[in-house]
């Protein structure tokens, strides 16, 4: 039995019924990363999901995080729309519920949640960072509200920690490709990750939310990897196995959820489905390769009898893309 199979469980059809859950603690040695890289590569294979336990950010970071989130949501729509995300570049800002589609399959009803979406950002201001220099068709500062200062502070401080567990992370994805583990520090040096804080409102008191309202409707990440932040004790997320079979991916104590994007072309179909009663909150924060890196097959994927499946596109060209897809934007 594989390591994912003995930990995630398995139907007999293989399909899988439950979600990894990984101890990144033994990733301090090259030995210790080379162990944790097995059980990424099982739970890649086998599932496309996994939780990270022992990540390091510490608790502080998330509560301070959802009580910004909860100041800020609870603004009034006005406030919201100073920063609409449409009149902004690129995507940042804020977004109302039903504002995105992300199935097409859904008939266009809108996925119920509002977010705000930010980019890379020092602490300290800087006029010209070096680090968003390359942004291709990303490019675009973020943007704060006014009427909230604080919220800056408390989505940076996650966003940072967030960046670091994903730089954890890249070296352990190399090694389960069996590449260096230093394969992908030449194209993230840039820390293309964004960041959408989200918000899904009670959806029984909206006139356009009912309980088959999807909070967001199937779909693929379009980075490398996700790194998920989901409020305690609200089951909501739910991720798609191999018989179409859709496995509750629970909130866990003290874990985050990783799970496969598009760019590692390992990708697996999850939504949210808010049938809680409850107003819920999450933040997904999604890694991809910088943004003028080309998204070329890696070479232990391809192969005379495996070739290549898609022609080669920037990652901000692909990203830019997949949101105009997602917001109905020309
Ligand atoms: O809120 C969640 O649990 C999932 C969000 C998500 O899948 C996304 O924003 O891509
Ligand atoms: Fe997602």
């Amino acid at each position: 039995m594989s390591l994912a199979e003995s930990a995630a469980g398995v139907d007999p059809s293989g399909a899988f019924t439950s979600i990894p859950i990984i101890d990144l603690t033994k990733g301090a040695t090259l030995e210790g990363r080379a162990a944790l890289a097995q059980e990424v590569r099982d739970a890649c294979m086998k599932v496309g999901f996994f939780y990270v336990q022992n990540h390091g950010i510490p608790q502080t970071c998330f509560d301070n995080v959802l009580a910004a989130m909860q100041t800020y949501f609870g603004l009034p729509m006005e406030a919201k729309m100073k920063l609409y995300h449409k009149t902004v570049a690129n995507f940042k800002g804020y977004s109302p519920p039903l504002d995105a589609n992300i199935d097409a399959a859904n008939n266009d009803r809108g996925d119920f949640h509002e977010g705000f979406e930010i980019g890379w950002e020092e602490f300290e201001v800087k006029a010209n960072d070096e680090k968003r220099a390359d942004d291709g068709a990303m490019a675009g500062a973020n943007v704060w509200p006014d009427d909230y200062p604080g919220f800056r502070d408390a989505c940076l401080e996650y966003y940072h920690a967030a960046v670091n567990v994903g730089k954890t992370l890249f070296p352990l994805f190399a090694l389960a490709l069996e590449l260096p583990e230093t394969y992908f520090d030449d194209k993230t040096k840039n820390s293309a990750a964004i960041m959408r804080a989200l918000h899904y409102p009670l959806q029984e008191c909206h006139p356009d939310g009912d309980s088959e309202t999807p909070g967001i409707g199937a779909h693929t990440d379009f980075e490398c990897f996700t790194i998920l932040w989901q409020q305690p004790d609200i089951q909501t997320l739910q991720v798609m196995n191999s018989e179409k079979r859709w496995i509750d991916a629970p909130p866990i104590k003290d874990t985050l959820v990783i799970n496969i994007g598009d760019q590692l072309a390992l990708w697996t179909i999850h939504r949210a489905m808010n049938k809680s009663g409850k107003e819920r909150y999450s933040i997904p924060l999604f890694f991809g390769t910088d943004y003028h890196v080309n998204i070329a097959p890696i070479p232990s994927c391809v192969s005379a009898d495996r070739p290549a499946k898609y022609s080669p596109i920037t990652a901000g060209d692909y990203v830019n893309k997949r949101l105009k897809d997602m917001y109905h934007t020309a």
